[in-house]
């Protein structure tokens, strides 16, 4: 990996050169004194956005600058291609090049391992999760369910880099999230991950296929396939009338599923849903979990959803279940259909709240 700590104590040493303080760097470059003061103590490294700006302040080369030290005109070549690996690989997130094989060899595209989340406040703390562990194999459909306040939320935020864990790792695709530094995580969502939250905000001065073709456009495909691929995809949807409408001129469900065509297209190592069914009817909340699950059929989409209704859980293939901020039990549908797998759900809760199962929505399926 980059060596931060040096790479931090190379701008150190430029800036004092330059005869600035922290604060003086930090207004030219229009960021907080704090973002100076973590990189050059190795805690963070600067945005992609800013690595220019900053070498052209300080004088230096990419090169210099992802080095940490200043280049001989002689050792240039020699350096500029060690750094570029270096570069790449920590792009990437790995360790060289070592665990590139390990994402393809793995078949868990989430690992979560003895997970724990403090929230504390001046007067208490909460344990929101508590010693997590658990994974999600490619091409699954995995649900966690539990009554409010039992930590969903906060897990599928750790797992979404929203939040950060107090103790444990989260690896998807074999990349420890954990690491990221929290400059790079947006970069990292846009990359691997898709959403579908219950208010999930399609932008509202875009029409629904320039919201999908934004997700595409991020991701830098290339612009004459952008047009078929939302094509093919939004028939599969049953989105292709409303391609041409504003988020605001559609239903609930055609929004949701627009968000899962947003999801899918970028082709993300996983999807994180929050409720998504929770603000809809239910015959949209039914059409929407059929194209989950039949994202994960014909896409070989990777789900998590978080729920708290037992209709949207038998859609899922393993179901996780929650209560103060644990994994108090798990449940496989194996060969059954949705009604034997919801009968099944009801009795696990049962199993784990006693008679107290009426904080849980329930809807037979
Ligand atoms: N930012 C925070 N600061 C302090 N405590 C928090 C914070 N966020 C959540 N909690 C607490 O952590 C626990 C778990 O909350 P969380 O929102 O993850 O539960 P949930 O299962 O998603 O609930 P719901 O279904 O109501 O959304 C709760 O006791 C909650 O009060």
């Amino acid at each position: 990996m980059m060596n931060q700590i040096k790479i931090g104590a190379f701008i150190s040493e430029c800036r004092k050169a330059k005869g600035w303080t922290q604060s003086q760097l930090a207004e030219k470059l229009e960021i907080t004194d704090k973002a100076i003061s973590k990189w050059e103590t190795g805690r963070s490294m600067p945005d992609l956005s800013l690595f220019m700006p900053l070498c052209t302040l300080l004088d230096v080369t990419l090169n210099e600058l992802f080095a940490g030290e200043c280049i001989a005109e002689e050792k240039l070549k020699e350096k500029a291609d060690e750094v570029l690996m270096d570069v790449i690989a920590n792009w990437l997130g790995h360790d060289k090049w070592e665990s590139k094989e390990s994402d393809t060899t793995s078949e868990n595209v989430l690992e979560v391992e003895n997970v724990s989340k403090l929230y504390e406040t001046e007067n208490n703390s909460v344990l929101a999760v508590n010693d997590v562990s658990f994974q999600v194999p490619h091409g699954s459909f995995v649900g966690i369910m539990g009554a409010s306040g039992s930590g969903k939320t906060t897990l599928l935020n750790l797992i979404a880099t929203i939040d950060k864990p107090t103790y444990g790792t989260i690896r998807i695709s074999g990349q420890n999230i954990v690491d990221i530094p929290d400059e790079a995580t947006a970069e990292f969502r846009r990359r691997h991950l898709g959403f579908v939250f219950q208010e999930y905000n399609l932008l509202e001065t875009l029409t629904i296929y320039e919201n999908i073709a934004l997700a595409l456009t991020i991701k830098e495909v290339s612009k004459e396939s952008i047009r078929p691929t939302i094509q093919s995809l939004s028939e599969k949807l049953d989105i292709s009338a409303i391609l041409d409408k504003f988020p605001y001129e559609v239903s609930g469900g055609q929004r949701q599923r627009c968000a899962c065509a947003r999801a899918i297209v970028v082709n993300p190592d996983i999807i994180l849903a929050d409720e998504p069914t929770g603000a809809l009817d239910s015959h949209a909340a039914r059409q929407l979990l059929d194209t989950l699950a039949m994202l994960c059929r014909e896409y070989s989409a990777t789900i998590l959803m978080v729920t708290h209704d037992v209709m949207a859980a038998s859609y899922c293939d393993r179901i996780l279940f929650m209560k103060d901020g644990e994994i108090k039990a798990a449940l496989n549908r194996e060969q059954e259909n949705k009604q034997t797998f919801f009968t099944d759900i009801l009795k696990k809760i049962e199993w784990i709240e006693g008679e107290s199962h009426d904080v849980l929505e329930i809807v037979n399926p």
